[in-house]
């Protein structure tokens, strides 16, 4: 087991603090900085968009790894790789013609990533595998932080990883919904890459220690 690539979740971030906030993540061993784009139609809530990119291309030093729960996420993917996303993700559910999407994602210099909703099954994905740099497994409902981790997505996680083992795909696994230092170990050990950590970092006492315990996961507890 390697050490996991952590990307905490911008949407448990304090926006009335946001500099302070984002200079923690800074500071912290975070590879990422997970930013969720929901539209009140694709997920029952909305989050924000672009000048909040904006305000995170310009504060935060690490790369950002877009979510986009939105529907026909094809309008937005020139925006959000011209706002400067490293990953972009767009939902399964979303897309009509998902491999036309992800060559659009990656012919704009970004790794293409796939969301999965709980109910999808992985094996969905077998025909665009080619396509996929991250398949980003949801293991709450999308919409809202703060929810218990669904824990069927586990196994989920482990057929995932046999797929792309079995078709050598090099893809990542990354995992987003109700993680943190409890359920870590166990998601390295199905097979994740990432994992997203919202309320677990931004709400820590101390949200750099936080990060660095979830980067730590991997490790085998002492006794
Ligand atoms: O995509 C999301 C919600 O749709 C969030 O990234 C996710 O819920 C992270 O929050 P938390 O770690 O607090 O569960």
């Amino acid at each position: 087991m390697s050490q996991p690539l952590i990307a905490p979740s911008l949407l448990a971030a304090d926006f009335a603090n946001l500099q302070r906030d984002l200079n923690l993540i800074n500071r912290s061993e975070a590879d990422y900085l997970h930013f969720d784009v929901m539209d009140g139609e694709f997920v029952p809530n909305i989050s924000f968009g672009f000048p909040l990119l904006e305000a995170a291309r310009t504060h935060c030093q690490k790369p950002l790894d877009v979510h986009l729960m939105i529907v026909q996420p094809d309008r937005y993917i020139d925006a959000f790789a011209d706002g400067g996303a490293a990953i972009i993700h767009v939902h399964y559910e979303a897309c009509t013609h998902l491999h036309r999407t992800l060559t659009h994602i990656r012919e704009r210099g970004c790794q293409a990533g796939v969301a999965l909703n709980p109910h999808t099954p992985v094996e969905g994905l077998i025909d665009v595998l080619e396509s996929i740099d991250v398949v980003l497994i949801m293991s709450v409902n999308p919409g809202f932080g703060g929810q218990a981790f669904i824990p069927h997505t586990l196994p989920k996680i482990t057929r995932l990883k046999q797929m792309l083992v079995a078709n050598q795909s090099a893809a990542l696994i990354e995992v987003d919904g109700g993680v943190g230092v409890g359920n870590a170990a166990a998601l390295l050990q199905a097979g994740a890459d990432i994992l997203v950590a919202g309320n677990s970092v931004f709400r820590a006492a101390d949200p750099i220690e936080a990060v660095q315990q979830l980067k730590n996961s991997h490790r085998p507890t002492m006794a």
